[in-house]
């Protein structure tokens, strides 16, 4: 009897061919008698096997202009194959209308299906975004808000933010920008940083002198090199973690754990990851200590750090509006996942959300002098009066304006949420386990909701109008009980920023032609916007 071992040697090339041709032609024949007869069929294009849309996506260049056209073409719920997992996008405000309940019952409140990769990076018990368990989760997601909605803390923040401004126009200054035209997007994620920073742990983190540093060798910042030089190393393992969540996510086990490359990535990767961790557990650790120094509660900084050291402690600063659910403080490890949270969730998304609204209103004259007039109201002629937390609620057309950048340049184009039931969306049958995505930029986009919708119009914010908004058609910070936790942070650094600019420059397109260029990534990140920051001329 002729062994396995030697039936295969004893194969030809044609043999092995016409072998490997009929597998292949069985498997194809087989993936797409599946598909052609799945249940409950959406619309949708055509996935090849193995690879599903994959390819149309990067083909086509442009992940946002592929999502509207395919949502032009297939209406506003189809579906999309990424590999072999079958995802159903939906993009009218009342398909996600369920999904993005604030209720309890909400079924969808897992945001990804399981993976192993972001188990390997512990973010599926530990902090908000990723977490899986939904009693760790209520409490991370608790302590987050209740420290971020302390009144104290967010009229500290407001002074920060002007204290990251001031250093960034001393460093403008110093360029030369009013008169030579430089890349804004370059400057933004540094100012978040070093806001972010100051606002998080009331500490300098000296990303814009390192950058300036880059410009002006000569004459450097006044902070010690070794300050510098870290700042530049934190900045680059942040923004090392966004790719590393991204590369847990999408590279298979097998190829991570049994492929050499996979397997020096996956170091690399982890080695970036663990000193983030190193670097934030040593500033709460300095942080509990100084801390422990301080007898009298009201000589603390309310600094997100110290609030969250302090929650559920006698020195506790926030204003016990959570449920009262959780009396326990947090320990170390639950404030490292909180702070990497919103070093993580707060830089990359404020800065690109200013290079757009700075690009749209500099576009949009008639906005500007609009905006204007409510800053010269609020805060007079003096150009440099501090800017409190109470005036911000004043700028009403700003916050328009901020809203109307989110609507048409969101900085997420997409959200995803699990059934983790079955269900019934715009009348198909959903099984338990369906990957759902919301086309945020779809349903921002969509004349359904949104008169002109191409149209950049803050006047749509403004009241009577703000009253005919669809609910759910505005999706900036998402919805439901996973709605951004940190957008009334954003809302304050961002009306501040915005009223910084705006009342004291007249930011400039380098050219009359251009345009803020940016890659669809974890978020639409701005890698171009050249400007020239003149000052402001006063009538
Ligand atoms: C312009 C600024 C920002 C934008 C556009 C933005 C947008 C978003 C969006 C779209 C989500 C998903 C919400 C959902 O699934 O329904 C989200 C979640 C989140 N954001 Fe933000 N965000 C911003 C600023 C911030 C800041 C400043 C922080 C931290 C202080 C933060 C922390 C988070 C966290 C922790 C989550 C996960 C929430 C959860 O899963 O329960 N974000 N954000």
């Amino acid at each position: 009897m002729p062994t396995l071992t030697h039936l295969i040697f004893s194969l030809s090339f044609w043999d092995v061919s016409i072998l490997f041709g009929t597998l292949l032609i069985l498997y194809i024949t087989r993936f797409y008698y599946l598909y052609f007869t799945r249940e409950t069929p959406f619309p949708g294009p055509i996935p090849l096997p193995l690879i599903g849309n994959v390819v149309q996506i990067i083909l086509s260049g442009d992940f946002n202009k592929w999502v509207l056209e395919t949502q032009a073409k297939y209406g506003d719920i189809w579906e999309v194959y990424i590999g072999s997992e079958r995802q159903l996008w939906l993009a009218r405000a009342d398909l996600v209308e369920n999904i993005l309940t604030a209720s309890k019952n909400n079924k969808y409140f897992i945001r990804n299906l399981p993976n192993s990769g972001i188990d390997e990076i512990g973010l599926s018990s530990n902090g908000i975004a990723f977490n899986r368990n939904k009693e760790r989760w209520h409490f991370y997601r608790k302590m987050f808000a209740q420290t971020l909605t302390t009144i104290k803390f967010s009229r500290q923040a407001t002074e920060w933010v002007q204290q990251a401004f001031a250093n960034m126009e001393g460093y403008f200054m110093e360029l030369g920008f009013d008169k030579k035209e430089f890349n804004f997007a370059d400057w933004m994620p540094r100012f978040t940083a070093d806001m972010t920073f100051l606002i998080a742990m009331d500490q300098h983190a000296c990303t814009m002198a390192s950058l300036y540093n880059s410009y002006n060798p000569s004459k450097p910042a006044p902070y010690p090199p070794e300050v510098v030089k870290e700042a530049d190393k934190f900045i680059t393992a942040l923004q090392k973690f966004t790719s590393t969540i991204k590369y847990f996510i999408l590279t298979p086990e097998i190829i991570r754990t049994k492929t050499p490359t996979g397997r020096s990535q996956s170091k690399e990767h982890m080695d970036n990851l663990n000193w983030l961790h190193e670097f934030v557990m040593k500033i709460i650790q300095k942080k509990r200590e100084d801390i422990r120094k301080i007898q009298d509660k009201n000589q603390l900084k309310s600094d997100f750090l110290t609030l969250m050291i302090t929650v559920n402690t006698p020195k506790d600063m926030t204003q016990k509006r959570v449920d009262g659910t959780i009396e326990e403080p947090m320990t170390d490890e639950d404030i490292k996942a909180s702070m990497i949270e919103m070093l993580g969730g707060g830089i990359d998304t404020t800065a690109n959300l200013t290079c757009f609204i700075v690009y749209l209103v500099i576009k949009h004259p008639e906005v500007k002098a609009r905006l204007r007039q409510e800053l010269d109201t609020v805060f007079g002629t003096d150009l440099s009066c501090p800017i409190t937390y109470d005036d911000l609620s004043k700028l009403v057309y700003t916050d328009a304006v901020i809203k109307e950048t989110g609507r048409l340049m969101p900085v997420t184009s997409i959200n995803l949420r699990v059934a983790e039931e079955d269900d019934v969306i715009g009348g198909y049958s959903i099984k338990k386990g369906q990957q759902i995505v919301i086309s945020t930029l779809g349903i921002q986009h969509s004349a359904k909701h949104w008169s002109n919708p191409k149209e950049f119009n803050p006047d749509r914010f403004l009241e009577p109008n703000s009253h005919n908004i669809d609910r759910y058609s505005l999706e900036m910070f998402g919805g439901g009980v996973r709605i951004c936790p940190g957008r009334q942070l954003a809302m304050t650094e961002l009306k501040t920023i915005v009223a910084l600019i705006f009342r004291k420059y007249d930011p400039e397109l380098a050219t009359p032609d251009t345009v803020p260029k940016y890659k669809c990534e974890s978020v639409n990140q701005c890698y171009e916007l050249m400007l020239r920051f003149k000052p402001r001329k006063m009538e």
